[in-house]
């Protein structure tokens, strides 16, 4: 990350929102965006919900094969800010529920707001260029060297699996890896 702060413009700079995730956060974060979507789109079947649902937050799994990248410590959720720390218009609110959310939306219509497409642009080459690879679905969730990430480069390796941490009155008492 400090190699991708030290290619941006020197009035930037980056904010952090999300890194590692105990599977216990991921697994509140999928029901509550399933109770959202569910609400949000009232006709959708079980199914639809939980395939949607799947578009913003990764399925709570264990599994080898198919990690939920933040239990990782791999992905990261992060914006461009200003110098006071101040996040900056990239288009969508962090965790909207919309297609802008997805990173390439203002490629198709940069008119609608040419302010938010730059900042995606700048946000995605500073990280693509150190190694980082995007969600398509989410202008702000980058992974590197983790199950995601090797799907992308077509790495037959990554070297970060999942970590199982014990948290206790908000702190991580243990933590095995997976
Ligand atoms: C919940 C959202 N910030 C997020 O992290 N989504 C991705 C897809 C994930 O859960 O890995």
């Amino acid at each position: 990350m400090i190699k991708a702060l030290l290619l941006l413009p020197e009035n930037f700079s980056l904010i952090l929102y999300d890194g590692y995730r105990p599977f216990q956060v991921q697994q509140f974060l999928f029901k509550s965006f399933s109770k959202q979507i569910a609400q949000l789109y009232p006709h959708f079947t079980e199914q639809e919900v939980v395939s949607e649902t799947r578009k913003y937050v990764a399925f709570p799994s264990k599994d080898h094969a198919q990690f939920a990248p933040h239990l990782t410590g791999g992905a990261i959720d992060l914006t461009l800010g200003d110098l006071e720390g101040n996040a900056l218009n990239l288009g969508s609110a962090f965790d909207e529920i919309s297609g802008k959310s997805a990173t390439r939306y203002f490629e198709q219509q940069p008119e609608e707001d040419w302010e938010a497409c730059v900042h995606r642009r700048l946000l995605y080459n500073c990280m693509t260029m150190v190694g980082f690879t995007n969600y398509s679905e989410e202008w702000w969730h980058y992974d590197f060297n983790n199950v995601s990430w090797a799907r992308r480069v077509g790495a037959q390796e990554a070297s970060y699996g999942a970590v199982e941490a014990i948290i206790q009155d908000n702190n991580i008492k243990e933590f095995r890896f997976l």
